[in-house]
This record gives structure tokens, sequence and C-alpha cells, in this order.
């Protein structure tokens, strides 16, 4: 059995919690029934020999697998990762996503996505990340009752991700405690108007109105500020034709948007500017979360 999982990048700039789309970036495990328990893991955290004993992943499924199933049995994981962890690209989503899902595979129980989505949220209290990485594509949602309320919509071919990678983590957790506690009412209303421009401009496909809505005031000053590099990036990133740049969920990644005709344009542009960066453009994924049995 196989399970695929995409990155995705949150925020969206000023969609805080709220907004996110998924990448052709992905995570896969494949999971056998063994003799004995092992796992086996290439790409990235296959450099952490922690990941093999002490697995995120591991320790959700066997959560779920032991309430769902009266046998016990040991299996063979192994993992393809293409997510880096601790970059912004929702490594996190990707291994509770992929996790449950894969405890009701290997049952044999059919687990609606809305269904994993709920279940995710236990794990993840805001919905960016774990709904496109279930949904695919570009979410808006929100919490309501411990239920993800949430709209999708596909993102068309002729759009492409470029994603600006640096060599250094950036922990969801300790990155969400440099956020100031309240904000001014300005500021409030400065995101909630160009938060809802970016979803319309998504919603209607208007694209270019993305190079006015993308600006943000809660969260991507604080956290760039740790590796100020990061304005640079989004410079550059717009000045050379991007329709928007923002950081990716808690950073450190930085994710800009363009027409495809643009994207190499950026991506060499940007390489030239930041040589020690990892820098690569990428298709955006419209499928999410995928069991193949
Ligand atoms: N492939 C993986 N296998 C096991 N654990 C992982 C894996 N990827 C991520 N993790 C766990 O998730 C943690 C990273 O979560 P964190 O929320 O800080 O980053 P992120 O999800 O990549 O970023 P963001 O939420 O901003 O997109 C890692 O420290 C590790 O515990
Ligand atoms: N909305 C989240 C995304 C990262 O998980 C944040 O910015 O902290």
């Amino acid at each position: 059995m196989r399970v695929s999982v995409p990155a995705t990048s949150a925020n969206m700039g000023p969609g805080f919690d709220t907004l996110g789309v998924a990448l052709q970036i992905k995570n896969q495990v494949v999971i056998k029934p063994a003799k004995f328990h092992s796992v086996s893991l290439k790409g990235e955290g296959s450099n952490n020999p922690a990941l093999k004993d002490n697995n995120m992943f591991i320790s959700i499924f066997n959560d779920f697998y032991h309430n769902l199933s009266n046998r016990r049995r040991n299996f063979r994981f192994e993992f393809y990762n293409e997510i880096p962890m601790s970059r912004g690209l929702g490594s996190s989503s990707a291994v509770i996503v992929s996790a449950i899902a894969s405890a009701y595979a290997i049952e044999g129980i059919e687990l609606e996505k809305s269904k994993l989505l709920n279940l995710a949220l236990a794990y993840e209290n805001h919905p960016d990340n774990i709904t496109p990485a279930v949904m695919g594509g570009f979410n808006v949602a929100t919490v309501q009752e411990n239920e993800v309320k949430f709209i999708k919509k596909e993102i068309p071919k002729h759009l492409k991700a470029i994603v600006v990678i640096p060599n250094r983590p950036i922990s969801t957790h300790l990155s969400r405690k440099t956020l100031p506690y309240k904000y001014s009412k300005d500021d409030a209303v400065f995101n909630i108007s160009h938060s809802s421009l970016l979803t319309a401009a998504f919603m209607s496909e208007n694209w270019e109105m993305l190079r006015v809505a993308s600006y943000d005031k809660f969260h991507q000053k604080y956290r760039m500020k740790q590796m100020p590099e990061l304005f640079e990036v989004q410079k550059a990133a717009l000045n050379n034709g991007a329709l928007m740049s923002t950081l990716s969920g808690s950073g450190s990644t930085f994710f800009s948007m363009s027409y495809a005709d643009d994207s190499k344009r950026i991506e060499r542009e940007l390489r030239i500017k930041f040589p020690h960066f990892k820098i690569f453009s990428t298709d955006f994924d419209n499928y999410g979360v995928k069991v193949d049995r």
C-alpha cells in the first residue's frame, strides 16, 4: 500500500492560519506487513537517524491502527520524502495526514477526505496546511465546533510556484511565539481586506490582483527578522515578475507564484542572487493525499 501527500504553503501572505495551497512536492510511504518492524528512509530526513526510531508518522499511525484493528501486526515502512522539515512547506501536516490515511487504508477501511481532515485537526489546530494536504488546490479554511469548514479552488496549469528554501530550519511552534499578542484595528483591517481580496482573486482567476492583495501585517515581518535576507528574496521575486511572493507557512521557505512563462526567468534570477539557497519551480497539486492499495 502506498500513500502520497503534497507539500503545502500556508498563509499566502495575509491569510494567517486560513489560506493555503498544495504543491507537487511529495512525501510517499509504502507500508507492507512484515515479520518484524522496520523502517527505511530516503530523501529528506534520511541523514537523521532519530527519525528511524522516534518518528511522528509511526506514532500517529500506531495510535490509529491500534484503535481500528483487533490484530497485532508488524510492518515495514518505506519513506520517500521530498518535503524538507521545518522549512514552512507543511512537513508536519504531511506526516499527520499520511499517517492517519495509512492506518485506515491498511485495515481496508474507506476514509472520506472530509473525515480525514477533521481527524488531522486534533494534531494541528490551524487548518491552513492540513486542508490543502488533504484536498489539493487553493483552500480557504476555518474551524468551527471542531470541524474544518473550507472552500477549495483548483489552480490552473499555466501558473507555477517558485520556492526558495534556506538551509536553516524554523520551528513553527517557536516562530509563533515571536508574533504579537494583540494587533491594532488598522492592522486587522489591512489583513482582512488583503486576505479577502486575495481569496476573491483566486476564485475569479484574476491573477493580476495578486500583485495588490498578497501583503501582510500579521506575521511576515516579525518572522523574517530572523533571516533578513528573506526581504531581499521577496523584492527580487516581485521585481522579476512574480504575481506574489510570501513567507511560506512559518518559514524559512519563501513561496512565489507566477505565470508559467515567467517562472524559469524568476528562478534563474533568484539563483544568481541567492546561490546558497535551494531554488526551483514546481506545479501546484490539485488532488491532495492519495492512497494506492
Ligand atoms: N518526514 C517526517 N518524518 C517524521 N517527522 C517529521 C517529518 N517531517 C516533519 N516531521 C516532524 O514535524 C516537525 C516539523 O514541524 P513544523 O511545523 O515545525 O514544520 P513544517 O510543518 O515543515 O512547517 P510549516 O507548518 O510552517 O509549514 C519536525 O520537527 C518533525 O518532528
Ligand atoms: N499558519 C501557520 C502555518 C504554519 O504551520 C503559521 O503561520 O504559524
